[in-house]
């Protein structure tokens, strides 16, 4: 086994990590006159490298807010632009990666990791599971019709290239984050639109609704439109609405943009209402699902506590071989959280609490699965109605 080395890189190593990640992603490095941009995304001290000879894998992760069911907000590690160099997997850099991460994390006091996955296999190991679920959809745009009862909307706003860089955060936060699942959008978050504003052929084009208390809705889309005589696709990149109004005037306006054939919806959750806004919803049809945001719970007390429950208790034996002080028993009721010695009804390992925490996995079906042991029947009644919310969790913000 090699020698490693394990550290926070410095400002001017970040670039390095930048090509370590892309090379493992099968992107190109980043250009010089984009790396002004890119640069911001690195929150300082939070990219984590391991070197041999030379960088070989990296990490980063940025501070934001994340709303737990119940509606309060917990501070979130986002970790992404995970990779190991090609020559150098399947030695566990990456295992030393997580581990000094979480460990940062845990130090730093935060509640809640977060990541998107580039493949399902690879997080579970350190106590990440899938804790949203995303589904897409693809509307016939020219023969979609709009049901007549769907709100007119009111006035709308076309966001120019000039203003986007200053509209969208205000837009963002004024909006959301509403649902269980959303986070802020800190910083070290804006320039990934930036770039991608930047890389992308199509322009990117922000329509806001002003409902009468100020904005209640925005949709961002693009238009890939290649020959006049092929068809052109719509994809929309956020739509996000806070009234009926806004839902009824941004999808009015999606359906009337010109010269296009289909419009696409990705990434939107479970309970996504937009076919029942036309005569025939199988216009608006769903096309594929799958894990969206996945979840570690950093600090399993204080992440248990943050949210709401209802119902009865029940105590939970959870094991957590990354961040041991998380290992141990939790009576988990509606009047809260507290660490207990009475016997263990449920036990699971920390990854299986990530998949029950936001409600996108039922303890039954865990059990099933063999991720949840259960004492009895009773427990799992009870645990699938103390995690289950009322409306299921969405992410929306990559990164
Ligand atoms: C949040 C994000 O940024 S997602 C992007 C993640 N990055 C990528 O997908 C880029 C391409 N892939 C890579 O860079 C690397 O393969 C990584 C980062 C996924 C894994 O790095 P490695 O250093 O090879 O992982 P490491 O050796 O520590 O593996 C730990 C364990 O996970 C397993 N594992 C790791 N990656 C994979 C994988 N892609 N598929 C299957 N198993 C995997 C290993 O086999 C090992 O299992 P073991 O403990 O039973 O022996």
């Amino acid at each position: 086994m090699s020698d490693y080395t394990v550290r926070t890189l410095r400002p001017e190593e970040t670039r390095a990590a930048s090509l370590v990640f892309r090379g493992a992603m099968h992107l190109p490095p980043i250009k010089d006159e984009d790396w002004a941009v890119a640069q911001r995304l690195y929150q300082p001290e939070r990219t984590f490298g391991v070197f041999d000879t030379e960088l070989i894998g990296t990490a980063r992760s940025f501070d934001a807010e994340f709303v737990v069911p119940g509606g309060r907000r917990v501070p979130l590690g986002a970790v992404t632009a995970v990779g190991v160099r090609s020559d150098r997997v399947r030695r566990g850099v990456l295992s030393r990666l997580m581990r000094a991460q979480l460990t940062d994390l845990a130090d730093r006091g935060t509640t809640l990791a977060g990541l998107y996955a580039s493949e399902a296999v690879i997080y579970g190991r350190f106590g990440y599971g899938p804790a949203t679920t995303e589904q897409s959809f693809e509307v016939d745009r020219r023969r979609a019709v709009l049901r007549a009862e769907v709100p007119a909307g009111g006035e709308l706003e076309l966001v120019g290239p000039d203003a986007f860089a200053e509209r969208m955060p205000q837009v963002y936060a004024a909006i959301a984050p509403s649902r269980p699942g959303m986070m802020t959008r800190p910083s070290h978050w804006w320039p990934l639109a930036e770039l991608h504003r930047r890389w992308t052929e199509n322009p990117v084009v922000m329509v806001v609704h002003h409902g009468p208390s100020g904005p209640d809705g925005y949709v961002i889309y693009q238009v890939d439109r290649k020959h006049w005589n092929q068809p052109s696709t719509l994809e929309v990149l956020e739509l996000v609405t806070a009234s009926d109004a806004a839902c009824g005037g941004l999808w009015r306006y999606l359906l009337g943009v010109d010269l296009v054939d289909t419009i696409k919806l990705p990434g939107r959750p479970l309970d996504e209402f937009a076919p029942l806004l036309f005569t025939d919803p199988r216009r608006c049809a769903r096309t594929e699902g799958g894990d969206g945001l996945w979840l570690r719970l950093v600090d399993v007390p204080a992440a248990l506590a943050a949210r709401t429950y209802e119902g009865e208790p029940v105590v939970v034996e959870v094991a957590d071989p990354v961040l041991e002080d998380n290992s141990g028993r939790y009576r988990i009721s509606p009047g809260g959280v507290e660490r207990t010695d009475r016997p263990a009804e449920l036990r699971l390992d920390v990854d299986a609490l990530a998949m029950l925490y936001l409600g996108a996995w039922r303890a039954s079906a865990l059990a099933t699965a063999g991720r949840v042991r259960a004492a009895d029947e009773s427990a799992l009644t009870r645990a699938d109605r103390l995690f289950a919310t009322e409306t299921p969790a969405w992410c929306g913000t990559h990164f």
